[in-house]
């Protein structure tokens, strides 16, 4: 049995009346588990046909599945592959209200592990720029983690506040997630310390924190773009009067009326200072009502036409050719068509490693980068090794030589496990000559080996192997 702060179920009695009695029950059951299927992966729709462990659609997002308690997709190979994100399901609600469309500039402010982000990279379908920003420098390793997992291409992940991130992008983003840090009250079924660190106190500290974070964000809105404000409480003053205070301050925003989404109920404008009836096109996802945990989200409209921005210079890109010799080399023996990758420029070197930058990509001198755009790979002394990030952004088809273990062969095992694997294969392999091969698992990338000599020697990331 969950144990409640008393001062909170004090307050939510308060505010539910009669509906209390359910919402505080829906603490003594389980919570709903789900996963988000990434179409930079996996065709949703296929997938689940073939899985056999995918329940019920979550209404309120497309590529949004419930699955049930006791199966671990978590420590599954397509896990590691990027097939899918587990996520919890109401969360996939703030995706699906931006509505990102490919070849724009998206922010998601506040990213870490990466929910939003990889959920929006599958929307942008490759085309398009998101930063992904994280204040905590070990959370935004961890998104790293997750965008390289997801094969993404297209997001540079930074570790910045979003006070000196509105310094460099003044006006600059079609869209914006500010999914901020709250209070938590809608994830204690399953975070303890949230339920810990809760206070009437806390959640005074938060809503000034997001009050501040909203205000950057707001800055960095393109005219007529479109910004999602979301948290996983229940507090209206986290919800309904940090957007009431935010409108008041901002009359060149609006809240856009999305009209009714299955699963989704309203925001409160009686919980609000001044009883802003606008309040009520935002959004509320209940435990007690719907198959997820608590959460409130608005959209939120700034006035004006979109207007083509300003010219923002660009970084430095990479001329060198003596370095660039061994990675033409690499691609055009890995890859069934190298132009895709050699007829871009924005290829940029930190060191030893090789990034290549999104199209759109300013520069970034004086914020902290975590992840600058795709990690091509490392160029060592007369030879170029590739990076699993690179191996992860690849399909089967795009490559000449590949390795294909099913997923319910033991060598997969191996293969996570950082284990050599030697001839001959009981799996098909495709390679014209000694080299790099893609290791897939039922069709999708997973890491690179490099086959000599009929052993496939093991470059599956020593951080990543299972134990
Ligand atoms: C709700 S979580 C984000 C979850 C993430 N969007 C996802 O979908 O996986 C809020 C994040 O905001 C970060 N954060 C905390 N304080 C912040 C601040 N002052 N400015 C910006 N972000 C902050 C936290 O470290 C945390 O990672």
């Amino acid at each position: 049995m969950i144990q409640l702060p008393d001062k909170f179920v004090e307050k939510m009695k308060g505010l539910l009346g009669d509906e209390s009695d359910a919402f505080l029950k829906s603490y003594e059951e389980d919570r709903a588990l789900g996963l988000r299927i990434n179409p930079l992966k996996a065709d949703p729709g296929e997938f689940v046909r073939q899985s056999s462990f995918l329940s019920e659609p979550v209404p309120w997002a497309s590529e949004g599945f419930y699955y049930q308690a006791g199966q671990r997709p978590g420590k599954h190979p397509y896990h590691e592959a990027g097939v899918y994100y587990i996520q919890e399901p109401s969360a996939m609600a703030v995706v699906e209200l931006l509505d990102p469309m490919p070849g724009e500039k998206i922010l998601d402010l506040c990213a870490a592990p990466g929910g939003k982000t990889t959920h929006i990279a599958g929307k942008l379908k490759g085309k398009g720029f998101l930063l992904s920003n994280e204040i905590h420098p070990a959370r935004a390793k961890i998104l790293a983690q997750n965008v390289e997992r997801m094969g993404i291409g297209n997001s540079v992940v930074t570790n910045e506040d979003s006070h000196s991130l509105s310094l460099k992008f003044p006006e600059f983003f079609d869209r914006i997630v500010v999914d901020a840090p709250c209070s938590g009250e809608g994830m204690f079924r399953k975070d303890e310390a949230a339920r810990l660190e809760w206070s009437p106190d806390h959640v005074e500290v938060c809503a000034r924190r997001q009050r501040e974070i909203l205000e950057n964000a707001a800055g960095m809105l393109k005219s007529g773009g479109t910004m999602v404000y979301s948290t996983c409480t229940f507090s209206p003053e986290e919800n309904e009067q940090v957007i009431e205070s935010f409108l008041i301050s901002h009359p060149d925003f609006s809240v856009v009326d999305k009209g009714e989404r299955p699963g989704l109920s309203h925001g409160m404008p009686k919980w609000s200072k001044y009883g802003s009836e606008d309040l009520k096109k935002t959004f509320r996802i209940w435990p007690h009502q719907s198959e997820g945990e608590g959460h409130y989200l608005a959209v939120l409209k700034k006035e004006g036409d979109m207007v083509s921005e300003r010219k923002r210079s660009s970084p430095a890109y990479l001329k060198d050719k003596v370095i660039w010799k061994e990675v033409e080399l690499f691609l055009k023996e890995l890859l069934a068509d190298p132009e895709v990758f050699l007829d871009r420029k924005e290829y940029i070197l930190f060191g030893e490693q090789l990034y290549l930058l999104p199209p759109e990509m300013i520069d970034l001198k004086g914020i902290k980068v975590i992840r600058p755009g795709l990690h091509m790979g490392t160029i060592k002394k007369n030879r170029f090794e590739p990076s699993h990030a690179l191996a992860l952004s690849l399909r089967k088809e795009e490559v000449l030589s590949w390795a294909e273990i099913p997923a319910n062969h033991e060598d997969i095992v191996k293969y996570l496990k950082g284990q050599t694997l030697s001839a001959p294969f009981s799996w098909p392999v495709r390679l014209d000559k000694k080299g790099w091969v893609l290791v897939v698992t039922d069709g999708y990338s997973i890491g690179f080996a490099k086959l000599a000599a009929g052993i496939l020697k093991n470059h599956y990331p020593k951080g990543l192997r299972w134990m």
